[in-house]
């Protein structure tokens, strides 16, 4: 078995430490999550080892049961063992009896039907906290505004940063942003973010504190799209300098879309932008990153995963995202390839290749400036050459 690692903290006062301030805020005891497959048995896990009373929802019974007598969720995540402390319900109105605060974990697409399902179950004062990565397609809802409509009144929030499920399950050193917008009058030191932050965070796991709903939610969403684009980069045989690139321009694309919609291009440059960012464009963990490599070696994409329905998130919010940008004249080239290739069946040499033969332009885009591309055609010839087509 391989060795884990345990972080040693270290004794004395931490400095600006949430548990340390003036009125630390008050921890949720009993906490609801929704959704029993990977993301949220881990972070059941967490909340059970921060001293939380934890209650799972899970729509199959065999998980439940697996939760409940093996103390595992072998359907996900192997014999990784279960902590003390999590009972698992497959009545959704059973699981939110009591919860102080609930964490939404099944993927982006059942996050509208879930919450107008919880919805009567629900205390007006249970803080619902977004564990989903995505922007509902038509609407270009954040799921936060999702959950919104559906819960009126219901305080929300997001938990989003570089989180692969069985490294968050087997205690391993993880960080999180949790955002939470600010009441009139509220500080980060009161809202919701610091309370959640605090009823979470033990041993390996850590979260930092924002008020940026927007950023975080708007990384979380794109950040698996840009993962697409290095897995089908690498796949169809381009290298180490095409990923930096693919990284970092999609990196720009975040904090175009991002701020644009009201959030910060601080927030994209923390653990839910470039974080996460990171995590997913490099390591083979990964679904998004392998979703891509498969459809970048020839596969067609119902042939990815032999098959299995493995959720991708990338894949619709390729869709979603660009739908978006394209409503407030953003132009997002590398979530239009991806979009491109996945769903329109786009030319994956020819449409990377398009990205290289875009008219010049400054990096920053704070200046305003696009130079005609003097050699179009001769780069477009030389990225077909590269790879030998
Ligand atoms: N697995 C991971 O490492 C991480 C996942 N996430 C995010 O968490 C979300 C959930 O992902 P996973 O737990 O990995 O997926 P998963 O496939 O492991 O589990 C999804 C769970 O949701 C249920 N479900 C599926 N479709 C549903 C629907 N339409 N309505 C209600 N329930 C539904 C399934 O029965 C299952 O219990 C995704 O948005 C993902 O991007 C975020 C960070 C890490
Ligand atoms: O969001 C994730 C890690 O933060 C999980 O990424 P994948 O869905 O690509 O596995």
């Amino acid at each position: 078995m391989r060795r884990k690692p345990k972080l040693q903290p270290k004794k004395g006062k931490p400095v600006n430490a949430i548990d340390q301030w003036t009125t630390p805020p008050r921890k949720f005891e009993t906490i609801a999550i929704i959704g029993a497959g990977a993301y949220g048995t881990a972070l059941a896990s967490v909340a059970a080892r921060a001293g939380r009373r934890v209650r799972i929802f899970g729509r199959r019974a065999e998980t439940v049961n697996d939760i409940n007598k093996n103390r595992r969720n072998s359907a996900y995540l192997g014999d990784e063992p279960l902590p003390e402390g999590i009972e698992a319900f497959t009545d959704l109105k059973a699981a939110l009896l009591g919860a102080d605060a609930a964490l939404l974990v099944v993927p982006s697409a059942g996050i509208r039907e879930m919450s107008c399902a919880m919805r009567p179950h629900s205390s007006r004062s249970m803080p619902v906290v977004i564990c989903a990565k995505g922007i509902e397609p038509n609407s270009g809802l954040l799921l936060s505004d999702v959950v919104r409509e559906e819960m009126p009144g219901q305080p929300v929030a997001a938990l989003s940063g570089p989180t692969f499920a069985d490294e968050v399950v087997a205690d391993m050193p993880t960080t999180v942003t949790i955002a939470a917008e600010l009441a009139p009058g509220e500080t980060l030191e009161d809202g919701l973010a610091a309370r959640l932050a605090l009823s979470l965070s033990a041993g390996s796991f850590r979260a930092y504190v924002s008020d940026d709903l927007i950023g975080v939610e708007t990384g979380g969403a794109m950040k698996n799209v840009i993962a697409i684009a290095c897995g089908i980069s690498r796949g169809a045989g381009f290298r180490a300098n095409m990923t930096a690139a693919l990284i970092t321009r999609g990196l720009a694309e975040m904090t175009q879309l991002a701020t644009k919609l009201g959030g910060s291009a601080d927030t994209i440059s923390g653990l839910s932008g470039l974080g996460d960012l990171t995590l997913t464009c490099s390591s083979e963990q990964s679904r998004n990153l392998r979703f891509g490599l498969q459809l970048g070696a020839g596969a067609k994409r119902e042939q990815t995963f032999d098959g299995a329905p493995v959720i991708v998130e990338g894949v619709r919010n390729s869709v979603s995202v660009t739908d978006l940008a394209r409503k407030l004249g953003l132009t997002l080239p590398i979530c239009e390839a991806v979009r491109a290739i996945v769903h329109d069946n786009a030319d994956i040499v020819t449409t990377l290749g398009m990205l290289w033969s875009r008219p010049l332009e400054a990096e920053s885009h704070e200046i305003d400036v696009t130079i005609g591309h003097p050699n179009a055609s001769e780069a477009r010839e030389k990225i077909e050459g590269l790879i030998g087509c």
